[in-house]
């Protein structure tokens, strides 16, 4: 089958449940008690505090971080197997060409590698931007470069659900709106949870917007912007909802 950038999932992605999570290190607990849904085929946005806990959280949920608590997919299924993580590091292998390192998951699962992996891999790396980088290795590409192959890689795994932890922090201004539209556009259908530390990224890519503040850390009610996503930086009201949730961030939490 010919893969078509942002074709929507099936089957539905699954809700994310979160019930009584609980992680501590070293005999402190960073928290305790913690609930969150993350609505199915929707996009969840994680901000708060740095040291707050949030990378803690969505480690958690992807099953990298031991704690206590319930992860669960509101379908029934395990979600071993459907998740994409793309971390705060690129991870990318440095020994390897970018097209490969965007095949890895499927070379380590030991499938097949063939020509529709390869032309797959292409289309994603045309959509970033690093077409004519497909041959280099990592360390020919700038930090925002190598934030785009570790996006086109995650994009390449096609789960329904995709945790992010600050994918586009290395990038400029522009280049992180484009990879900001690109990744709403690509993931539409799939339950995503992105921690940023960027409220006007959240404000664009989130369908709800949950903010992990306070001590002990306790996650806000859900704000839900107006408007499909991504929504445009000069769209009425988004410069409004921004200072709200910087003012909300600075106070603690979103009240
Ligand atoms: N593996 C670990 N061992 C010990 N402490 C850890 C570990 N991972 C995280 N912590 C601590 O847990 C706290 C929360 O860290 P975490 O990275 O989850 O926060 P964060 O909100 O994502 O921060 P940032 O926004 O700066 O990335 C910090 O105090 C951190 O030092």
């Amino acid at each position: 089958m010919t893969y078509v950038p942002g074709s929507p999932v099936a089957p539905p992605a699954p809700a994310i449940h979160v019930t009584g999570a609980a992680i501590g290190f070293g005999g402190r607990l960073l928290f305790s008690g913690l609930n969150m849904v993350a609505p199915g085929g929707r996009t969840t946005c994680l901000l708060g505090p740095s040291g707050v806990g949030k990378s803690s959280l969505l480690r958690l949920i992807a099953g990298l971080l031991s704690g206590s608590g319930r992860i669960s997919a509101d379908d029934g299924q395990p979600l071993t197997g459907r998740l994409a993580w793309m971390g705060q590091q690129d991870l990318l292998l440095p020994w390897a060409t970018i097209l490969d390192n965007v095949i890895l998951g499927s070379k380590l699962r030991g499938e097949k590698v063939g020509l529709a992996h390869r032309d797959r891999a292409m289309a994603l790396l045309d959509a970033v931007g690093l077409m004519d980088r497909a041959t280099c290795r990592p360390d020919a590409l700038s930090g925002g470069m190598r934030q785009r192959a570790a996006l086109a890689r995650t994009l390449f795994e096609d789960r329904p659900v995709v945790l992010m932890d600050e994918p586009f922090s290395a990038l400029d201004a522009i280049t992180r709106l484009d990879m900001q539209d690109l990744a709403a556009r690509l993931l539409t259908g799939r339950t995503v949870i992105m921690v940023t530390h960027d409220p006007l990224e959240a404000l664009r890519l989130g369908h709800e917007i949950r903010v992990l503040s306070g001590s002990p850390p306790h996650l806000s009610a859900p704000l839900t912007p107006d408007g499909e996503t991504p929504r445009p930086t000069d769209q009425p009201g988004l410069l409004v909802q921004q200072g709200k949730l910087l003012h909300h961030l600075r106070q603690g939490g979103v009240a």
